[in-house]
């Protein structure tokens, strides 16, 4: 399972969880204006906007799971399994092979306006990286500090949809996701009055009962309900460290715990790792399941005009301040 956000305050913040039972070795990795983007069928693209996110590289190439760019637009990958499907190579279109997405879409693409415009004459293809790799069966939420869109490719092709929460995980498709928030639209953060019955006098015996009935399982569509709610009701200061302190906080009601989530191989998913990105600044903050401290790599620290990628591995130590040393 995988949840991903959106946040604004003076800045635009985007992020996910990471939720699997093992890793690809992903790195934090900026890609800079003049690394030669190749594409299977499209050409290469020699200079482009500047990107970091989330990566597995392969081959010198960033296989991104979630990315911001220069601009402050941001595009994350989440499992749909059972739903998407990709197309074959197809003439007159823009064929984009699934992996190569994130970097198409935030290299070129300036707003979710602008990626709109662009999907519409995109055919995704299930090329793979290489044939011992096998593609993801994903969706995407792509968002600027303005709006945030769903992408979905499934048997009827391509489906773009507002995303007016800022939120996505996996399975249903997302208009069954959004339909599914009517159930929950007496959820309050405040405390609820007695709608019961007037001939009952029933008591408030505790804070936090205006949401009662909001899922706590880890489902995805529960977590797309916990997440939205969280996100929609996140109130924080307007500074950096507030920021993005109460993003983890939206991210953390949504987190996994090992343990909680048995697969069939006797394996657990747990939340890898959790990322918040500012995406005004280009900075991406992270925490991983075994390291708590939030870490960050500053895209503008970097020679962003150069050719070869930059890349960080997660420190995954968990790091703990002795108060009385
Ligand atoms: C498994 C990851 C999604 C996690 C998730 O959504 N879990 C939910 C499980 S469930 O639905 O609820 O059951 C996805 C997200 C990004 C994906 C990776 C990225 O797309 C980058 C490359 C792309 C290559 O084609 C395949 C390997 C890969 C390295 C992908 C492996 C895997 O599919 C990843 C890591």
């Amino acid at each position: 399972m995988c949840t991903a956000a959106t946040y604004r305050t003076k800045d635009f913040y985007f992020g996910r969880t990471l939720d699997y039972e093992f890793s690809y070795g992903e790195e934090i990795t900026v890609t800079p204006r003049n690394y030669p983007f190749s594409f299977r069928y499209l050409p290469e693209k020699r200079k482009h906007y500047a990107i970091i996110g989330m990566a597995h590289v392969e081959e010198d190439y960033p296989l991104y799971y979630d990315a911001v760019n220069e601009k402050g637009l941001g595009m994350a990958g989440l499992n749909f399994v059972g739903n998407a499907v990709y197309g074959e190579v197809r003439e007159g279109k823009e064929n984009v092979a699934v992996f190569e997405l994130i970097p198409y879409i935030l290299s070129q693409c300036e707003n979710a306006e602008e990626a709109r415009e662009l999907l519409g004459k995109i055919q995704i293809t299930d090329t793979r990286f290489k044939e011992q790799l096998p593609n993801g069966r994903l969706h995407w939420i792509i968002a600027d500090e303005k709006e945030a869109i769903t992408v979905e490719s499934g048997t009827e092709g391509l489906k773009i949809y507002e995303n007016a929460p800022g939120v996505l995980t996996n399975n249903p498709p997302f208009p069954m996701q959004m339909f599914q928030l009517n159930n929950y639209m007496q959820l309050s953060s405040r405390q609820p009055e007695n709608l019961f019955s007037d001939q009952l006098s029933l008591e408030t015996y505790s804070r936090g009962m205006g949401a009662l009935g909001l899922p706590g399982d880890l489902s995805s569509a529960s977590r797309f309900v916990r997440v939205a709610f969280t996100k929609l009701h996140a109130r924080s200061g307007e500074g950096e460290a507030d920021s993005v302190g109460q993003f983890f906080h939206i991210l953390g009601s949504v987190e996994q715990t090992r343990g909680c989530c048995e697969l069939e191989n006797g394996k657990y998913e747990i939340t890898i790792y959790t990322s918040c990105c500012n995406a005004t600044k280009g900075i991406y903050y992270y925490t991983t399941y075994t390291n708590r401290q939030i870490t960050a790599v500053d895209m503008h620290r970097e020679k962003l005009d150069g050719t070869e990628l930059i890349r960080y591995p997660m420190l995954e130590e968990e790091q703990i301040r002795l108060q009385n040393a």
